[in-house]
């Protein structure tokens, strides 16, 4: 299995993330860096990360006018980002602007589109005036999103077996929300075990607080990857 996993470095400062991406290997995981780290610290942070070998999804989430989306978008694939995101709810131009510019400059970086953020559940989307339930919702700017010719979405893991019968095994499935057996919900609501999502068709999973704020981090990195192989084995003896 190429690893699946995606540590997300939610710290305040890169002097405070590093011990943590010392101790992780480039082969076991690719890294995010976020709003806040990257709010601190800009693109020296990538630099030090991209120096360690490791393979970087910037999570900024854009969501603007496409003119704005798109000149972001080109900014962060110049600097060698592996994958980088905008909403899906900025709509069909704004994606098509993103995809367009990475295009005409011939940068590979991944595109993908937040659909439905893993912390909102039904009553969180009602509140806000989509009165449909978190999966419809998903389909739907997933819809949009693969109209859009992205890469892929940042959905739940609940999410992704709908998605993988509707768009395949290779439009991308990136889902946050993972919590192990071991680790608390936090502010995550639509949530799933690690083998729960490589069963459901997560092509990558997002994992932070788990490992991040775990006493031990690579104790808690091992016992996720031991149930991923897990899974592995089952769906292999499944087929
Ligand atoms: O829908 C989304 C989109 C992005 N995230 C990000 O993923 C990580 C999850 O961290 P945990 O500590 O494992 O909850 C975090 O950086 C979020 O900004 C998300 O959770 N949900």
């Amino acid at each position: 299995m190429t690893a699946p996993l995606i540590i997300a470095l939610d710290h305040a400062h890169l002097e405070t993330a590093l011990p943590l991406v010392e101790a992780l290997d480039p082969r076991r995981c690719r890294l995010k860096v976020g709003k806040e780290l990257f709010t601190r610290e800009g693109p020296k942070a990538l630099q030090a990360l991209h120096e360690r070998g490791f393979e970087i999804f910037l999570d900024l989430k854009f969501h603007d006018i496409p003119n704005t989306v798109a000149a972001a978008v080109h900014a962060a694939a110049e600097q060698g980002v592996w994958m980088v995101n905008v909403h899906a709810a900025g709509g069909r131009a704004m994606m098509h602007a993103a995809r367009d510019v990475l295009d005409r400059h011939g940068l590979k970086t991944r595109l993908i589109a937040v659909t439905v953020l893993t912390s909102m559940d039904d009553a969180g989307l009602a509140e806000i005036g989509v009165n449909s339930p978190a999966v419809d919702q998903v389909m739907r700017l997933a819809q949009l999103t693969h109209d859009a010719g992205l890469d892929g979405v940042v959905c739940s893991a609940r999410e992704a077996s709908a998605l993988r019968d509707r768009f395949g095994q290779e439009f991308l499935k990136v889902t946050p929300g993972i919590r192990p057996g071991f680790a608390q919900q936090d502010d995550q609501q639509r949530v799933m075990t690690p083998g729960q999502a490589f069963q459901a068709g997560s092509t990558h999973l997002v994992i932070g607080r788990p490992v991040t704020r775990a006493e031990e981090p690579m104790a808690a990195l091992a016992a996720i990857e031991k149930e991923l192989a897990e899974a592995e084995r089952v769906s292999l003896g499944e087929r």
